[in-house]
């Protein structure tokens, strides 16, 4: 018998729960899809097309919005003559206007013409970068995805401006950034702010009805008939609004818990599958999580378990510092100063493996942080298994791993 042979009684297409997966249609954003159409209309009028800003957390449709838009908007520009080319850059490794430039240049060039990372003068580089954009004539749309990723944001003035600067005569150009980080906008120089920040798009999280249909939709192209009952949808629609209203998430766990009927060899996806999922991922995102860390990372969170299972958490940075100097003496490894030390709680909030949250001492004024654990503690002492090993365990400790047992 094969080792390997296609299980066809849960999937008929599981590509379709993958994140590259593109909707032929996008559901529960009507509203948002209304503005961004209006903030692309000029493009179809033969115009210079406007500057849009698109933020939102993650997950929230930016990227597929934006893709299934400009594929209509391709379709319709070739109806009404308009010569229109759209150009992706994802900004998450490039953090310079200087290497914005240099891979647009050379995503618009033939390989063998492609430039090297660094080396040139700067105003060579935006030359070139004039003489691609104006080589392709009409109307181009950059889209920069994650483009808070860029620290300095001089590009994103030029291009803008490039046609009134005399730098571009065929070419109409105009941007559409997208981040999904808030406070990317007021770290934005003013002349940029008017410019990018043209039309400005929020896209909010999803709640668990718009959570629903986006899962419908797509577990109807990605299972086979009845394999998924609307308890299944229900419930990871309820988890993903839950935690952060984002689809990714809710399709995340839905592709886990039909892979979970599937090696189950079931003729349904469950709410139990639906629950066996979400601990399966709790755990890979937590591995994952801490084997990312660094050794002090390890330290400072071994220290908070340990206050976590003495019942002293929620707690301040500088109890949770004195006990991290304790778990480094016994760990023969020096101690990081308080400053370095919170960088790494900071760390494991933005993770989720801690919270953090803000206190106000009130009348006398001054404003401070408790940190908590939020991750269970047992997945947490199985991936910090090393750093047990070189500290040692306290009687907490060994409580929880003896009841574990
Ligand atoms: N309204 C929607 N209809 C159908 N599918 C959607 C919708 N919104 C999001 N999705 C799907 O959810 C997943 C995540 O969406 P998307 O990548 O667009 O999020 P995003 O806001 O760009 O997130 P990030 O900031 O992390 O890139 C994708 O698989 C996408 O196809």
């Amino acid at each position: 018998m094969a080792l390997f042979s296609p299980d066809t009684d849960i999937f008929c297409e599981r590509d379709a729960l993958r994140e590259d997966y593109q909707p032929e249609e996008i559901v529960g954003r009507d509203q948002e899809l209304q503005q961004y159409v209006s903030a692309l209309q000029p493009v179809i009028n033969g115009d210079q097309p406007a500057n849009i800003f698109l933020y939102g957390k993650a997950g929230v449709g930016k990227t597929a919005c934006t893709r299934y838009l400009l594929h209509e908007l391709k379709d319709d520009a070739a109806e009404f003559n308009v010569d229109l080319t759209t150009i992706r850059t994802n900004c998450e490794d490039l953090s310079t206007s200087y290497q914005v430039a240099i891979q647009l240049i050379n995503d618009l060039r033939d390989p063998e013409d492609h430039l090297q990372p660094t080396g040139y003068p700067r105003r060579q580089v935006n030359q070139w970068l004039w003489e691609e954009l104006d080589g392709i004539g009409g109307t181009i749309i950059i889209v920069f995805d994650e483009v808070d990723h860029i620290e300095d944001d001089s590009i994103l003035y030029q291009i803008p401006r490039a046609r009134a600067n005399g730098n571009l005569e065929h070419s109409k150009v105009g941007i559409i950034g997208i981040s999904n980080d808030f406070k990317f906008r007021e770290t934005l120089s003013s002349k940029v702010q008017s410019s990018l920040c043209e039309k400005e798009l929020q896209f909010p999280a999803y709640n668990a009805n718009e959570l629903r249909d986006i899962l419908r939709q797509r577990a109807d192209i990605a299972f086979y008939d009845s394999v998924v009952p609307h308890e299944v949808i229900a419930k990871c629609a309820a988890f993903g609004a839950k935690d952060a209203g984002d689809a990714r998430q809710s399709l995340d766990l839905l592709m886990e818990a039909g892979d979970v009927a599937v090696e189950r060899d079931a003729d349904q996806v469950t709410v139990k599958h639906v629950d066996e999922a979400r601990e399966l991922l709790e755990r890979s995102r937590i591995v994952d999580g801490v084997a990312g860390l660094t050794q002090q990372g390890h330290l400072v969170l071994y220290a908070l378990v340990m206050l976590h299972e003495e019942g002293e958490t929620p707690t301040r940075a500088r109890a949770i510092q004195d006990r991290y100097e304790i778990v480094c003496d016994r760990a023969a490894v020096e101690p990081l100063v308080p400053r370095r030390m919170r960088d790494h709680l900071g760390e494991l909030s933005m993770l989720g493996i801690a919270t953090r949250e803000e206190r106000n001492k009130g009348e006398s004024g001054g404003r401070y942080y408790e940190y908590s654990l939020d991750t269970n503690p047992d997945l947490l002492l199985e991936a910090l298994d090393e750093t047990v090993d070189m500290v040692g365990v306290t009687d907490a400790i060994q409580k929880r791993l003896d009841h574990d047992i």
